[in-house]
């Protein structure tokens, strides 16, 4: 897997929202919702995004299925440029990029069977697939994601959070695609079954060799199921480091704030004792401090960071942070 070629490669992108509206503004009156970020996903890899409410996860997480108008940087997907493509050109890349969103049942049409959910992928995408096939499939989906039969002819609204998620999981792998992006989808569900969708798309990315993208809040469930990990805030870029490296020995003082401020992670003795809370308010994002964007609640900010951003740079460890105090490698 080290070897291969990305499957994904995200390179400066960036993506801006118009704001109308009062004082203040940003200069062009837009909010940088992603902005010059930078990422590699291979085939079989899970890398997890996470940041506070704001960062920027969901615009990226739409921006990589087409769902969002991508204002600068490239998307290279399986070694095509697919940064500015229209709705025709999108239509045969839903067969290798499916996404799963966070509320279950509001993703699912609540007029139709939950067979019909599952097949209308396959039906769309893959037309020459008879209809018994393609029941055939949908049956077999099913089970998988751990329904049954007897379930095709139900609604939305007879199922429970987890089994209306089972069945978006069902309705994005029926296609077998190369890439899933899994936008918070267990944050609306109870703690028990966050654990076994979690434990569902492990085994169904190993299955696959699917590459995922688990974007969530939570970093005791992305701790549980992610290769690599990239911190985001404001829409940059923090930290991007193997997961074990991450949560052992954060480097990015924004990580190690996220993470003394997560009740579920466990630290190790020395950053329990110098546990560095976040701290302060997340700066109005139409009107982002000048210099680093974590400079107004950064413990070690001094004067440089408030003029000048940092760059990205690679630390000895193998871990990439645009940090100041950060050295290269
Ligand atoms: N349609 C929109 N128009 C204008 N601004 C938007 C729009 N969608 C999101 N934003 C802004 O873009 C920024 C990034 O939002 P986004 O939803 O991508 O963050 P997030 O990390 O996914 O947050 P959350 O965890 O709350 O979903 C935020 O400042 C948000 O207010």
């Amino acid at each position: 897997m080290e070897n291969a070629k990305p499957l994904l490669e995200v390179r400066r992108l960036g993506v801006q929202y118009p704001v109308r509206g009062r004082w203040p503004w940003s200069a062009r009156g837009r909010l940088r919702a992603v902005d010059e970020l930078n990422f590699n996903l291979r085939a079989g890899e899970t890398l997890g995004i996470v940041g506070e409410s704001g960062s920027g996860k969901s615009t990226l997480a739409r921006a990589l299925v087409g769902m969002q108008t991508v204002d600068a940087g490239a998307v290279t997907f399986d070694g095509r440029n697919i940064t500015k493509l229209d709705k025709k050109s999108w239509r045969p890349l839903r067969r290798d990029i499916q996404i799963v969103f966070q509320d279950p049942l509001a993703s699912l049409n609540p007029r139709m069977t939950v067979g019909r959910i599952v097949g209308e992928p396959l039906k769309t995408l893959y037309p020459e697939i008879s209809t018994a096939d393609r029941e055939g499939k949908v049956v077999a989906m099913l089970e998988r994601v751990g329904l049954s039969r007897l379930h095709l002819n139900r609604y939305p609204h007879e199922f429970s959070g987890g089994q209306c998620q089972r069945i978006g999981i069902a309705r994005a792998l029926i296609v077998q695609p190369k890439l899933l992006i899994c936008d918070e989808p267990v944050s609306a569900l109870d703690v028990s079954v966050q654990a076994q969708i979690i434990n569902l798309l492990k085994d169904l990315q190993r299955e696959y060799g699917l590459a995922l993208i688990f974007i969530a809040h939570d970093l005791a469930v992305v701790r549980h199921i992610s290769h690599r990990v990239l911190v985001m805030y404001m829409g940059r870029m923090m930290e991007q480091a193997d997961r074990e490296i991450l949560f052992a020995s954060p480097s990015h003082p924004y990580t190690k704030a996220l993470l003394a401020s997560a009740p579920s992670t466990d630290l190790s003795p020395e950053d329990q004792r110098d546990r560095q809370m976040l701290e302060g308010e997340i700066p109005s994002p139409t009107n982002p401090p000048p210099g680093c964007v974590f400079a107004t609640r950064c413990p070690m900010a001094d004067e440089h960071c408030s003029r000048q951003a940092p760059h990205v740079r690679l630390l000895a460890n193998g871990t990439a942070a645009a940090c100041h105090y950060l050295g290269s490698a």
